[in-house]
């Protein structure tokens, strides 16, 4: 496995080294595998055509949940849960470790999500101030439901209270990469979640 990959960030950062796998493929595939059982169940009767229910909408969060998302759909899609996808981009780190605090969206959803039930899809919740923000983005537009699934959640860094009704794998406070999540946009293409080592 490449754990001593490394590279000069182009965005200015710090250069950085893989330090140590947390999630292998393995896990990271059969952790998708049962929380789309788990929202299979929870959704059971409520989305699709039909006497009170109503459509499903994932909304993937651009850049860090792309994989995540694209792995989830497919998972849900193999338990014959029906539902549409959307994007929305944002972003608030840059070249960063730390948060700037100030969201940015860079793309809205394509379609309305009034009456529907929506699914937000995270690679991460670190301080919380992302969630947060879309949360309140989306509920402002009067979907049916609105639930979080988050791939990781780094509880130890939370600066505001938000819900998840998801959560993959909780995670210690540390600087994470891989399966879509970057430093400076560096190692996304990883098929595993490790930790980074900032050098310089
Ligand atoms: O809980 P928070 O402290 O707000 O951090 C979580 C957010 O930070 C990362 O996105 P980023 O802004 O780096 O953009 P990206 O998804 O394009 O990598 C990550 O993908 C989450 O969206
Ligand atoms: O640990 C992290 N890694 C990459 N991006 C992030 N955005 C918030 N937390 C992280
Ligand atoms: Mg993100």
């Amino acid at each position: 496995m490449g754990v001593s990959e490394q590279g000069a960030s182009p965005g200015g950062g710090a250069r950085a080294r893989i330090d140590r796998v947390l999630f292998r493929e393995e896990a990271l595939a059969a952790k998708v595998r049962e929380l789309a059982e788990r929202i299979r169940q929870d959704y059971a009767g409520a989305v699709g055509a039909g006497a009170g229910r109503a459509p499903l909408t994932v909304v993937g969060i651009l850049k860090g949940a792309f994989v995540f998302t694209a792995d989830l759909v497919r998972a849900l899609g193999a338990l014959e849960v029906p539902l549409q996808v959307d994007f929305m981009a944002v972003s608030s780190y840059g070249s960063a470790t730390q948060t700037s605090g100030i969201i940015r969206i860079l793309k809205d959803l394509d379609r309305p999500i009034r009456g529907q039930h929506v699914l937000l899809i995270e690679d991460i919740v670190d301080t919380g101030l992302t969630l947060r923000y879309l949360r309140e983005h989306l509920m402002a537009q009067d979907p049916a439901s609105l639930k979080a699934c988050v791939l990781l959640d780094k509880p130890e860094r939370r600066v505001v209270d938000v819900p998840v009704e998801y959560v993959g794998f909780t995670i210690p406070d540390e600087f994470v990469v891989g399966y879509g999540i970057d430093y400076a946009e560096q190692f996304r293409y990883l098929p595993y979640i490790a930790c980074v080592r900032l050098e310089g």
